[in-house]
């Protein structure tokens, strides 16, 4: 059985990576990943400059998944873009993802600007949803925002490129994204981004969990998948079929995987439970998705992708 995946006309060898922020944040991360039975990998979001990131405790892993406010913390786009053309020019044949998240229109621009200018041909992931930049809002929530900052990219920039959602939780939401997302050729959609600003308390000691922004963080984990089901299969119906769509958001084991490529999904982001258990996730995700294949009867993902039957 394959569990190979097509993109635009790249091919991956295996429908499983990492979600952008998780263990890809230096070389060694990255090389790790590249060592691993992943299909492809995605560095962490870059901002133009190297970037400390918010005060610690800024993360905490829960019962039900993860805790962040980590306030882009990364070695800048040059280390990364380094990155990912030395690994290009070792092998050609490999599709990775770029992620990039400026904190203002004229970084993400100048950023593209030098990443259209340089020899990388693989696929670039803006992150229009980092929860955690205080005094930044999450700009896939500013409808009009996005449209400005798509047509300003698309102006100049030629390469594949996709962007990176926050959940939506309101279908009229998911009419308004899709209507801006359609007007530009993207490549792809990943969604779901954290579910921004949730609140853990310390019981024993009264106290927020985490120190940036009064304790408020993005929610991942498995108690996030329905939201995240709800986002590939919405964006799935609504998004042209020339932009795929990538699903991220709960995925644990075999089934959630198969449940997000049922929704639409191109592509599946692991994300917590990869902080949690390393590279050996993308051969167990793959070992089950692979069983409950055999089990269903299914040859590859296209015979089931986006085939979620609703009652009628
Ligand atoms: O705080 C972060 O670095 C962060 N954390 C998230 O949960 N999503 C993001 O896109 C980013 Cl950029």
């Amino acid at each position: 059985l394959t569990l190979a995946t097509t993109i635009a006309d790249r091919h991956f060898k295996t429908c499983l990576m990492n979600a952008a922020g998780v263990r890809c944040q230096s070389d060694r991360d990255l090389n790790a990943l590249i060592n691993s039975n992943a299909g492809a990998y995605v560095t962490k979001s870059a901002t133009p400059a190297y970037r400390a990131g918010n005060p610690e405790p800024r993360m905490k892993m829960i019962p039900q998944g993860s805790f962040n406010s980590m306030g882009l913390p990364n070695n800048g786009l040059d280390y990364y873009l380094d990155f990912v053309l030395k690994d290009q020019a070792k092998r050609p044949d490999a599709t990775n993802f770029l992620s990039i998240a400026g904190t203002s229109l004229a970084d993400n621009l100048a950023m593209l600007h030098q990443i259209q200018d340089s020899a990388y041909n693989g696929f670039v992931e803006l992150n229009l949803s980092c929860p955690n930049v205080p005094g930044h809002p999450q700009q896939g929530y500013d409808f009009d925002a996005t449209k400005e900052t798509l047509t300003a990219v698309f102006d100049f920039y030629t390469k594949p490129l996709g962007v990176k959602l926050p959940p939506y939780f309101d279908l009229a939401h998911f009419d308004q994204i899709a209507a801006v997302l359609n007007q530009f050729p993207l490549t792809f959609v990943t969604t779901i981004n954290s579910v921004g600003n949730g609140l853990i308390v310390n019981y024993e000691t009264e106290t927020v969990a985490i120190k940036p922004k009064g304790g408020f963080g993005g929610l991942g984990g498995a108690s996030v998948k329905p939201t995240a089901l709800a986002n590939v299969r919405a964006l799935s119906q609504r998004l042209n079929p020339s932009i795929a769509v990538i699903g991220v958001g709960g995925i644990m084991s075999g089934r959630d995987a198969f449940e997000h490529i049922l929704c639409g999904a191109s592509m599946l982001q692991i994300g917590t439970q990869f902080g949690y258990e390393g590279t050996k996730i993308f051969d167990r995700v793959a070992h089950e998705l692979d069983d409950i294949m055999a089990l269903k009867g299914y040859a590859s993902l296209d015979d089931f992708r986006g085939k979620l039957k609703t009652i009628n």
